[in-house]
């Protein structure tokens, strides 16, 4: 689903690869958690998989389109199979739940009548139904986050982006925003996380890649967060 062939990403000349000589795939249905030191290419290889950035050298696949010859054209309908979910939430402030979860569905020309049921169907999956009316800031921060997963998901992507969606939610919202993810995953949904979180890597025992400065030090499958244990 997910192919790095020896990727590497150097953003300015001169600079440390932030991404270097990375090989590695990632099947469909997966769940991978992406773990290593602040500034270690996470986010990277993340914006790499959503084109947001292209690789300076070597080959990224998605679902067997090389995003190095993809025409920048294409790269819209190539992200439709992509969602993303981040730290900070990004929900439009303005807009109630259903808005910013229909909202997903409204830029890509979906029907009425197709937001109509698939926003509740979302809703209600993530927990949501009966807040379907407020606005994020009336909304805990576990609750917003789950509106953004509900974005995300509302079109039923392929792939599920997460970059640290966990990092401003306590322990306890946390573990439930992983079953969440969890769910997601098991419905086919492939999954990579990048996180900081070791307890919720050392509970979940999915596959773990590490990255050290750019380099993949570790690829264990059914892992925990530190090397060491
Ligand atoms: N747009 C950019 N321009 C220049 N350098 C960048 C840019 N984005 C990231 N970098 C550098 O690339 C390296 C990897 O950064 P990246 O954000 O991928 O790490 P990360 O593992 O996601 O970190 P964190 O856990 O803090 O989010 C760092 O050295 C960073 O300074």
């Amino acid at each position: 689903m997910i192919r790095f062939e020896n990727v590497t990403k150097v953003y300015a000349r001169g600079a440390r690869p932030a991404l270097d000589d990375v090989s590695l795939e990632v099947e469909r249905g997966e769940f991978v958690f992406l773990v290593g030191a602040s500034g270690s290419g996470k986010s990277t290889f993340l914006r790499l998989v959503l084109r947001e950035e292209r690789a300076t050298s070597g080959n990224v696949f998605i679902a067997g389109r090389d995003l190095q010859n993809l025409s920048n054209w294409k790269v819209p309908s190539m992200r439709r199979q992509i969602g993303a979910v981040f730290q900070d939430f990004r929900l439009l402030p303005n807009k109630t739940v259903y808005e910013n979860v229909a909202f997903a569905l409204q830029v890509i020309g979906k029907p009425r009548h197709h937001i109509m049921t698939t926003v509740p169907e979302t809703l209600e999956m993530v927990g949501l139904s009966g807040k379907e009316k407020r606005r994020p800031h009336e909304l805990s921060g576990g609750e917003q986050q789950r509106v953004a997963i509900a974005r995300a998901f509302v079109n039923r992507p392929s792939i599920l982006l997460c970059d640290e969606p966990t990092g401003n939610l306590d322990p306890t919202t946390s573990l439930g925003i992983m079953r969440l993810l969890d769910r997601i995953n098991r419905t086919g949904t492939t999954v990579v996380m990048a996180t900081h979180d070791d307890e919720i890597v050392d509970q979940m025992r999915k596959r773990v890649i590490e990255l050290s400065t750019g380099e993949l030090v570790r690829d264990q499958s059914r892992g925990v967060y530190g090397s060491a244990r």
